[in-house]
């Protein structure tokens, strides 16, 4: 399965410790590949040069400028989550997007800069992987067909792995998962077809982040993963709630 672990989840070493011992704890059951963000490590590193940060429709305009730091912050992050998730054993690797053309892209829309339109994934590689009992981590910059780095959504990444796998993803972020009447949690959908999250953007419930995840996990879904479901990094045991439908919210075509 995949996990799709962002920044909202990973806020403090503490979190990232309790998730890494679930997806650790997760390993003898399932094939697990990480797909990770960092927005809010991107956000301090742009900050820090004095570099702006704006997005639309939840995606960050991506400047050259821009792009060179996102993918030096992601590349970092990336390196220790592998360590944080392999654990005392070591199990897991680090990749980004240009490590074996992991993740190709192709610039969605120039008025955002560089970033990227997943076109392609090695599954080959991570089937290599994985087949050798290694847990792949991977960061969320693709590499374009100039060579040069591209910026992608990591819930966009992380649904584009899942299925160029087959497998089924678990979303994990700072709320429940899809609220029908944010931020109550009293109104957390515990299942949303297609429909269902279509209405939900074109009426505005569903808004910002939400809308690329709700929108990956329907493209995953789409391309042969056979569950998506989008749930809290923030609650113990959630990973192994999540499979088997007792936590998130789980969409269906
Ligand atoms: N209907 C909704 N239900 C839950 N969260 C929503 C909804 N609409 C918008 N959101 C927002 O989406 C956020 C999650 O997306 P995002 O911040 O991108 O997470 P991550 O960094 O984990 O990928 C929530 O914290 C919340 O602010
Ligand atoms: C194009 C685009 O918006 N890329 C994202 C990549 C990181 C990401 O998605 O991180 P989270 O999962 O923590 O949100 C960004 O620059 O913030």
């Amino acid at each position: 399965m995949i996990i799709k672990y962002g920044g909202n989840a990973m806020k403090s070493r503490e979190l990232r410790r309790a998730v890494a011992g679930e997806i650790a704890a997760l390993r003898g059951e399932y094939s697990v590949v990480v797909v990770h963000g960092g927005g809010p490590v991107i956000e301090g590193e742009l900050a820090a040069r004095g570099l702006p940060s704006e997005f639309r429709a939840g995606l960050r305009v991506t400047s050259p400028a821009a792009m060179e730091v996102v993918e030096m912050a992601l590349s970092r992050l990336n390196k220790q989550l592998a360590q944080e998730v392999g654990g005392s054993g070591g199990w897991a690797v680090g990749l980004m997007g240009r490590d074996s053309a992991l993740l190709r892209a192709e610039v969605l829309d120039p008025e955002l800069g560089r970033v990227g339109r997943v076109t392609g994934v090695n599954a080959a590689l991570l089937r290599t992987l994985l087949g050798a009992g290694i847990l792949p981590v991977v960061g969320c910059v693709a590499v374009g067909s100039d060579g040069e780095a591209l910026n992608v959504n990591a819930d966009t990444a992380a649904g584009a792995v899942a299925g160029a796998l087959g497998e089924g993803i678990v979303f994990l972020t700072d709320v429940d998962g899809v609220y029908r009447a944010y931020p109550d949690p009293a109104s957390l959908a515990r299942q949303l077809t297609r429909a269902g999250a279509e209405a939900g953007i074109r009426e505005g419930w569903i808004a910002d982040g939400m809308v690329p995840k709700v929108r990956a996990a329907l493209d995953a879904l789409d391309a042969g993963a056979p569950f998506a479901v989008i749930a809290s990094g923030m609650t113990a045991g959630v990973l192994a709630a999540a499979v088997r439908g007792e936590a998130g919210t789980r969409l269906t075509p």
